[in-house]
């Protein structure tokens, strides 16, 4: 078995709670009240800046020059195609700044930064997949049981259940299984960690939206 197969079977139950969660239900039906999605598009634009900065750290470090061009376009995704989402979104949200980043957002993108920065790179790659993956199947999964024509959201779902994205994410997957292939049962389970925690922090992300968890919540 390859190890992004393996991986997925340990985040599987992560997966499978995500699906049910009711952010992601009520943006299937449509459903999510404005302010939930609002809050989850100004986090994610933090976001986004700091998962760019992450994908160039691995580009910077990751060996063979067509895994770092591969490196340099997926950052490059991150902060052009993903912000025209967003602009769109935030225009029509009527959203006027992404305010401070929040606990969810701040404890993904800073554990995202410090693996990037001082984990293996095989490691680092295996940290950043979940975004990809996670994303797809879950923009997949939308896209597949829509029950309405008229969704605020269809934006959103198009974006990640598209071709093109899913393009990346099998880049993304391929370059993941090949370091895999040269590491040691050890570095695949340490691939495999970041592999969970950060489908964790995807699961989290979503529940901070949907309850609008703040630092000033925990005071
Ligand atoms: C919390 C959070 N996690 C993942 C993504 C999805 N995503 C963001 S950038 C990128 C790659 C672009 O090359 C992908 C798949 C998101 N938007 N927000």
């Amino acid at each position: 078995m390859n190890w992004s197969t393996n991986a997925w079977e340990h985040i599987k139950p992560i997966y499978n709670s995500i699906v049910k969660m009711p952010f992601i239900t009520e943006l299937r039906e449509g459903t999510l009240p404005v302010e939930k999605f609002q809050f989850y598009m100004a986090q994610d634009s933090h976001y986004l800046e700091h998962f760019g900065r992450s994908l160039a750290i691995i580009a910077s470090r990751i060996q063979e020059v067509t895994d770092m061009l591969a490196f340099i376009k997926f950052a490059e995704g991150a902060i052009v195609v993903e912000n025209a989402l967003h602009e769109s979104y935030f225009k029509e949200f009527n959203l006027t700044g992404k305010g401070n980043m929040q606990p969810a957002c701040h404890h993904y993108v800073h554990s995202l930064k410090s693996t990037a920065t001082l984990a293996s790179v095989e490691v680092a790659v295996a940290a950043v997949l979940p975004c990809f993956w996670i994303y797809r199947e879950v923009g997949t999964f939308i896209y597949e049981n829509q029950n309405t024509a008229a969704n605020p959201y269809k934006k959103w779902i198009d974006t990640y259940a598209g071709d093109d994205f899913d393009v990346l994410v099998k880049q993304a997957i391929e370059i993941a299984d090949r370091l895999a292939s040269k590491c040691t049962t050890a570095q695949q389970q340490a691939m495999t960690d970041a592999f969970c925690t950060s489908s964790h922090l995807e699961f989290q992300f979503w529940d901070a939206a949907y309850t609008l968890r703040t630092w000033e919540d925990s005071l």
